[in-house]
């Protein structure tokens, strides 16, 4: 029989899994593998436990939100080991899950699991950290991990925006900083960045699909500029309603390598997780690093 890991984060989201464990589980055991339940006990507690344990199985699926994956992500590649991984969104945005358009109904991801084929992804590595789909700095970015939990358990990602509204007045705070993309410097000022490999953004920022993909070795770099009067502010919000990413306010390039150099310590966010604060970060793709199944 083959061996498969199942993680589960209990405290992620307002978890629809609760009540379909048993038929999610069914649906792994009559595939034919013999199932080890590892219910997360705290923050960090699942990237130890799989970067222990991940060679001991065929196949590893987690259940939880974008922080939980981030936490299995970096526990595979720390233990080595090439596994197939299957993800079950259980969390509150659940924005990787969008860009790959994973089922949220339990039973149904768990079947694409099991049916499923193996879909190279490419990761990022910050400072030595791996995220799966965004680091991002400046406004908002730290909304996803200062919002309680409990506030995100009760209210889904509407927590997001009750957090989100009380810093929009932060909008025209900008962040001089040097941005060097695969050996290119720019200086600018900017109130929000982001290194991404990923259709959805916090739910709310969308990337074009033809912008976009997620296993081409390349991560697309959001720079947001902050506006300083009411037309920049209209140009602003056009521009990310209309998904334009080439104009004066905001800009996407692309690139494999990317520096962010700072005077000042800017907090960043990885997966919506705290990413701590930094003046000098470098951020690498690792291409195709995780096999993604579903
Ligand atoms: N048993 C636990 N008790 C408390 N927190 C936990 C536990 N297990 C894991 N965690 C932490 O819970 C946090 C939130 O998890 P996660 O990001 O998966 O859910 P979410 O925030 O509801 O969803 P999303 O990130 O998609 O918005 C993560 O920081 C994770 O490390």
């Amino acid at each position: 029989m083959k061996k498969l890991l199942f993680i589960i984060n209990p405290a992620a989201g307002r978890s629809s899994l609760r009540d379909n464990l048993l038929s999610v589980v069914k649906v792994f055991s009559d595939a034919d593998y013999l199932v080890t339940l590892y219910i997360t006990k705290c923050a960090g507690d699942g990237q130890e436990h799989v970067a222990r344990a991940a060679k001991e199985y065929d196949i590893i699926v987690c259940a939880g939100g974008d922080g939980t994956l981030n936490e299995v992500v970096n526990g595979i590649l720390l233990s080595g080991w090439d596994v197939p991984l299957g993800y079950i969104p259980a969390g509150t945005t659940n924005d990787f899950a969008s860009s790959h358009q994973l089922s949220r109904i339990p039973r149904q991801a768990a079947r694409n699991i099991v049916e499923g084929k193996p879909f190279p992804h490419d990761v990022g590595e910050f400072n030595g950290e791996y995220f799966t789909y965004v680091a991002a700095c400046g406004l908002f970015s730290d909304v996803s991990f200062s919002t309680p939990q409990a506030l995100k358990n009760a209210f889904g990602r509407f927590a997001y925006y009750f957090e989100g509204a009380r810093k929009i007045q932060e909008i025209t705070q900008e962040f001089p900083l040097e941005l060097t993309v695969d050996g290119k410097a720019m200086t600018s000022k900017y109130c929000f960045l982001a290194v991404a490999n990923s259709l959805s953004l916090g739910g709310v920022l969308q990337f074009p699909e033809d912008m976009v993909s997620l296993s081409d070795g390349i991560l697309e770099i959001l720079a947001v500029k902050a506006p300083q009067n009411p037309i920049e502010f209209h140009n602003l919000m056009r521009a990310m309603v209309e998904k334009d990413y080439n104009n004066d306010m905001v800009r996407c390039i692309h690139g494999k390598e990317i520096r962010v150099q700072t005077d000042v310590p800017l907090v960043w966010t990885l997966d919506g997780e705290s990413g701590g604060k930094h003046t000098d970060v470098t951020i690498r793709v690792c291409e195709r690093q995780i096999r993604l199944i579903y």
